[in-house]
């Protein structure tokens, strides 16, 4: 018997049903009966155990149609620090480094097109610590940044398209922005977070400005894809925008703990892909992190990863773990969303004028 705790909600419901049980869980709890499991090169398994990751990998279909099949590979990957945080800061960011290239080697020896990286994915998440000076050398210039560097590289390397969340610092100012690559290594643009949290430890205003680029879609080679950084996934307006503008896939790359409403974490992007029409894809980091602060407060914060993609038409992937670093990758067929809206006729039936004329007079 395993004698390890099982953290995994999937796990826990897995283990503890009979095979009816279970398949008529998957069928209402994950909106599909078959994972659509996909089979993975012996290489990879090999590659995760030597650098202790796991891998997963689903396939999420459409129904034939008139169009061409409109498919891609996606990859998200969930991980932990790799030095203690009062190490010097060049040499945590260079071992996170090394550790996410293996990731991404994997992913690419799988053929994923598109990549994300969790949010601000080359530091500790130091912002609970109320220090922002001892910081500083984590913020980068997004497009000539050491992270954007050693990205475009291997994008260009890959044919693969990378969104990469840092802490970006501009004339002074810092913003928490997902930068895109494209698959040929160009950088494409940036997004920086709308809703900045200021709630318990999570008091991210004194560090960054509220993100001023609205809700950009970039046309990849390969997809349209938009980021709703972490907390602006509590925001369903935020959604909303980077459907409108055209999105089919939206990323939420997020640095969140337990405390910080795990019991929604399934709920908010799951309803946001099905309500919006476009695939969403949630990636939470992993591991403790511990802050000796200049006054000697010690802080310590647990992520729990259970990084997952839902499919505009509701059905998600398992999570991956809430402990252990991870590479998630889905082979999505794009088509599912004109699909799913037209079935469902959101768009057609949303009203949106409605809403527009109310939340001018409100807003007067
Ligand atoms: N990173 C971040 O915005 N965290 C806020 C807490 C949450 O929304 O989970």
């Amino acid at each position: 018997m395993n004698s390890q705790p099982v953290y995994n909600l999937d796990e826990i419901i897995k283990n503890n049903l009979d095979s009816e049980q279970w398949k008529q869980f998957k069928r209402i709890h994950y909106g599909r009966i078959d994972h659509g499991e996909l089979q993975l090169k012996p290489s990879t398994i090999e590659e995760s155990k030597k650098n202790g990751f796991e891998v997963a990998a689903f396939s999420v279909d459409a129904a034939k149609e008139v169009r061409t099949t409109n498919i891609v590979k996606v990859g998200l990957i969930q991980h932990s620090i790799v030095l203690p945080t009062n190490e010097p800061i060049v040499a945590q960011k260079r071992a996170v480094f090394d550790k996410v290239e293996k990731i991404i080697q994997s992913a690419a020896a799988e053929g994923v097109q598109i990549l994300c990286l969790q949010e601000t994915w080359y530091m500790p998440f130091f912002l609970c610590t109320r220090e922002k000076q001892k910081w500083e050398e984590f913020a980068e210039c997004p497009k000539q940044g050491q992270s954007t560097q050693f990205l475009r590289k291997l994008a260009k390397k890959y044919n693969m398209v990378i969104v990469s969340p840092i802490l970006e610092k501009d004339e002074g100012v810092w913003w928490n922005t997902a930068i895109v690559i494209d698959a040929d290594g160009e950088y494409m643009g940036k997004h920086r977070k709308n809703h900045l949290p200021s709630v318990g430890s999570f008091s991210e205003t004194p560090y960054y400005a509220p993100g001023n680029t609205g809700h950009p879609v970039f046309q990849t080679k390969f997809a349209k894809i938009a980021v709703n950084i972490c907390y602006g996934r509590h925001h369903a307006l935020n959604w909303l925008m980077f459907a409108l503008n055209g999105a089919e896939i939206v990323f939420n790359p997020a640095a969140t703990i337990s405390e910080f409403g795990e019991s929604f974490w399934g709920i908010e992007a799951r309803n946001a892909a099905i309500a919006n029409g476009y695939f969403c894809c949630s990636i939470n980091r992993v591991g403790t992190e511990r802050f000796t602060t200049t006054t000697n407060q010690d802080i310590t914060r647990s992520y729990y990863g259970s990084s997952y993609v839902t499919a505009p038409n509701g059905c998600r992937t398992p999570g991956l773990s809430r402990d252990k670093d991870g590479l998630l990758i889905v082979k999505m067929d794009l088509n599912l969303c004109r699909q799913v809206k037209d079935h469902w006729g959101f768009p057609m039936t949303s009203r949106l004028e409605l809403y527009a004329k109310e939340l001018r007079d409100k807003s007067l």
